[in-house]
């Protein structure tokens, strides 16, 4: 079994505020990620898929394909826009980092096993240098 990655890039706005709660209690929980004007992130998504090298193309999964499908289904939904107002599949979840990862897991999943044999292993997504989730798709 061989493991193969492509990161790719977006940068998106959002502030972490649960509607439920007082503005008193995001600010406690959040601090500064609940700022009503918003807060912007450089993130890194880096996708990795499994499987084992077919003969004729010594590939698992073709790159360039793995990153159009990244792209399309995931990057250009995000990139550039406000992830609370903007992506319809993050409506009514907050826009925490964990959340992200389970539903970019959702979206590109069935679209990997769509173009390849090979399966999604893992997505880690930088939300800054210093802070990163990675998901294997467990409930
Ligand atoms: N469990 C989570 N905790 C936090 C998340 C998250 O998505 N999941 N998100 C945030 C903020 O949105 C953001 O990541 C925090 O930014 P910041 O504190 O500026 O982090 P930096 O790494 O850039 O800065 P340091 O100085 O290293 O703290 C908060 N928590």
């Amino acid at each position: 079994m061989v493991y193969i990655s492509r990161q790719e890039h977006f940068n998106a706005a959002h502030k972490l505020y649960n509607p439920s709660w007082s503005e008193e209690r995001n600010r406690e929980v959040f601090g500064p990620c609940a700022n009503a004007n918003w807060h912007g992130h450089n993130y890194d998504l880096i996708v990795t898929v499994k499987g084992k090298p077919e003969p004729e193309t010594g590939f698992v999964i073709d790159l360039k394909q793995l990153s159009t499908v990244i792209r399309t289904h995931i990057v250009d939904q995000v990139d550039h826009k406000n992830l609370n107002l903007d992506v319809p599949f993050m409506e009514g979840q907050l826009a925490s980092t964990e959340n992200l990862v389970m539903a970019f897991w959702k979206i590109l999943q069935p679209e990997i096993e769509r173009i390849s044999s090979a399966r999604l292993h893992s997505i880690k997504l930088y939300e800054t240098p210093r802070n990163f989730v990675e998901y294997f798709g467990e409930e």
